[in-house]
């Protein structure tokens, strides 16, 4: 039996279709993330998955039961399914420790257990207003946890994060899948958050489901600009530019544009067979540099780990056909 089946979800909020015929299925443990422009319906999606808003088309199947809507039940939402809001807020002026109590339905060793996943155990006796906000998220997460979901739907948890508190967060999120055995969906702006963790990405837009793929896929293969853009920096080359490139002769994009992300642009010796072009800015990124590089009439971003390029140097510029993609 599917884990997680949703099928031809339709929601409208005043008047205005806020998702349309969505459809995906997830396995148990497989992660799926949801990336999408802001107002494209990823918030949403979670809800009504979470039982938390009606759909006006459309079903939601968990291990093979219809998750109901609010407007067909007393209590919104599913006891097995738990979603941590953008906007959770904990007790004011509470300790950690009682917070979670209220909520704890564990035995004292698995919910000893939960904290330590959590990284929260050294927070159980302070106050909730003397908490960071990586902090309160943990807390928050843990408090969802005690309830023990099965699936676990986390929108955009890393906000508003600094990379401490993101990184330990993360580790967190690992743990819970692994060893509290819960599935989960995550939403994020950040591609760094969703290529690396994710098996499965479902691009968002305007309600709809736009592409639905492996990070490799949406990030090497999308299926258009907008998904493209979504995941990192890219350089597009028409036709006429893309045969400047001796590299590129053969390969035929049927009157579309290449998509190339700046890590298959590369610099090169070869005079001869590469394009001539003219450093306008090198940015740096720690692991990397990237240069604005100007070839003819267009502005390429490249990736490159050569510390000697300077703004105004010539360059010679190779693409690596591996790389290339029609859009
Ligand atoms: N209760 C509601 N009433 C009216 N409009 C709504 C409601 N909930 C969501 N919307 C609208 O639906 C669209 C999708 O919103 P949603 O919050 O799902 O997007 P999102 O992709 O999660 O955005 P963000 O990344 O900014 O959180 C937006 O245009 C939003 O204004």
């Amino acid at each position: 039996m599917t884990f997680l089946d949703v099928s031809g979800i339709s929601v409208e909020e005043e008047g205005n279709t806020v998702l349309k015929n969505i459809s995906f299925t997830q396995n148990e443990f497989q992660h799926i993330a949801i990336a999408g422009e802001t107002g494209s319906g990823k918030s949403t999606l979670l809800q009504t998955i979470a039982g938390l808003v009606q759909p006006a088309k459309g079903n939601v199947l968990f291990d093979g039961e219809r998750v109901v809507g609010p407007q067909e039940v007393l209590v919104p939402g599913h006891p097995d399914i738990a979603y941590l809001s953008q906007q959770y807020e904990l007790p004011q002026f509470l300790r950690v420790e009682q917070v979670l109590k209220y909520a704890n339905i564990l035995p004292a060793s698995e919910a000893e257990k939960l904290y330590d996943i959590c990284q929260i155990k050294h927070l159980l006796t302070r106050k909730t207003n003397q908490l960071s906000g990586g902090e309160k998220q943990r807390i928050a997460l843990a408090r969802l946890l005690t309830s023990s979901p099965r699936l676990l739907l986390l929108d955009e948890p890393f906000s508003n994060l600094d990379m401490v508190h993101k990184n330990t967060l993360k580790e967190v999120i690992e743990d819970i899948s692994e060893h509290l055995e819960i599935t989960c969906i995550l939403i994020s702006h950040d591609p760094a958050d969703t290529l690396s963790w994710a098996e499965e990405i479902l691009v968002m837009r305007n309600g709809q489901l736009v592409q639905k793929g492996t990070p490799a896929q949406v990030y090497y293969q999308p299926v258009n600009t907008y998904v493209a853009g979504l995941f990192g920096k890219y350089n597009l080359l028409t036709a006429t530019q893309a045969k400047a490139f001796s590299s590129l002769k053969g390969a035929n994009a049927a009157g579309k544009r290449i998509l190339v992300r700046p890590e298959f642009l590369r610099l090169s010796a070869n005079k001869d067979e590469d394009v001539a072009g003219k450093v306008k800015k090198v940015h740096f990124f720690g692991s990397h540099y990237e240069l604005e590089v100007i070839l003819g009439k267009a502005t390429l971003t490249l990736k490159t780990m050569d510390n000697s390029v300077q703004a105004g140097d010539k360059v010679y510029v190779t693409v690596l056909p591996e790389g290339i993609w029609a859009v």
